[in-house]
């Protein structure tokens, strides 16, 4: 995605963290215009009719975005190569065992390398700044929706392979949960401000224990599986197909049907 200007002024380093305030603060139409572009491209790339991300609401959101760009010297234009979304969201999540955990989990809620630049190590990049960031490891992220490829990236990047769906079509990996089992028969305590639920929750049939998540995550949104904020679904057959939870369901229908795919 490239700008006619030298954004080295405005951006800074090539890997920069942009919280909501300081995308305010930015207030350069040509930027907001080339992460917005790109932020179409991510969509395009999953089939979604409406970007998951863009400028406007980021403003006005609590995620940030983690974007990688460079200056071409030689033609006097910056250009910006990739991003990633993340945000924490109080998530409830299940274990392999069915086991219910419930916290604040940071979230990958979009992210998305340049056609012409992926497989060169910008999307490792990008989520190891991210990580150093953020103050958090590989399996501590959740994955809002994964395509396959990002599957495959954080096998292959970071040895998660042992994804755990979640009904939200939220993906944790295993290793989340192993971190979170008790140590020695005891429970580790649950983090501050949190409180265990009266009464365990009853799924189906069976019941379920409840158990605290360190780091925490809930559903998307778009999705309607935010707190309060119900969307009705778009019933129509190409809003059906279009539906990311469709999507993911496919998706999720396949990789499970299949043999592993890396
Ligand atoms: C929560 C969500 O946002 S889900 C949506 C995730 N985004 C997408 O699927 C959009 C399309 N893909 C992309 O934008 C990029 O490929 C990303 C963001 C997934 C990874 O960024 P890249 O810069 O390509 O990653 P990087 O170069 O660091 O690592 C490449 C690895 O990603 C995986 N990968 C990337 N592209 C592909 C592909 N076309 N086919 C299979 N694996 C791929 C592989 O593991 C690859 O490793 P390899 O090249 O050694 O085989």
């Amino acid at each position: 995605m490239q700008v006619n200007a030298d954004l080295r002024p405005i951006l800074g380093p090539q890997l920069v963290r942009l919280d909501p305030m300081r995308i305010k603060q930015l207030q350069d139409p040509q930027v907001y215009d080339a992460i917005d572009s790109l932020a179409k491209l991510s969509a395009h790339c999953l089939q979604l009719r409406t970007p998951l991300t863009t400028c406007e609401k980021l403003i006005n959101s609590d995620s940030t975005l983690y974007l990688s760009w460079k200056y071409d010297e030689e033609e006097k234009v910056s250009r910006l190569l990739g991003f990633a979304k993340v945000g924490r969201k109080k998530l409830f999540l299940y274990d392999a065992q069915m086991q219910t955990y419930e916290g604040e989990v940071l979230c990958l809620l979009d992210f998305y390398v340049h056609f012409s630049t992926q497989r060169q190590g910008v999307g490792k990049q990008i989520l190891d700044y991210m990580f150093s960031q953020e103050h958090a490891e590989p399996y501590q992220l959740a994955l809002d929706n994964p395509s396959v490829t990002l599957l495959g990236f954080m096998s292959q990047k970071y040895g998660m392979n042992r994804p755990v769906w979640q009904n939200t079509n939220f993906v944790v990996f295993d290793e989340l949960f192993q971190s979170l089992s008790a140590e020695n028969g005891v429970e580790k305590s649950p983090p501050d401000g949190w409180r265990r639920p009266m009464t365990p929750r009853r799924l189906g049939t069976g019941m379920t224990d409840t158990r605290w998540l360190q780091h925490a995550v809930s559903g998307h949104q778009s999705k309607g599986n935010a707190m309060a904020a119900p969307v009705d679904a778009d019933m129509t057959p190409q809003g059906a197909l279009s539906n990311r939870a469709h999507q993911a369901k496919a998706r999720k229908a396949h990789i499970l049907s299949s043999k592993p795919l890396w």
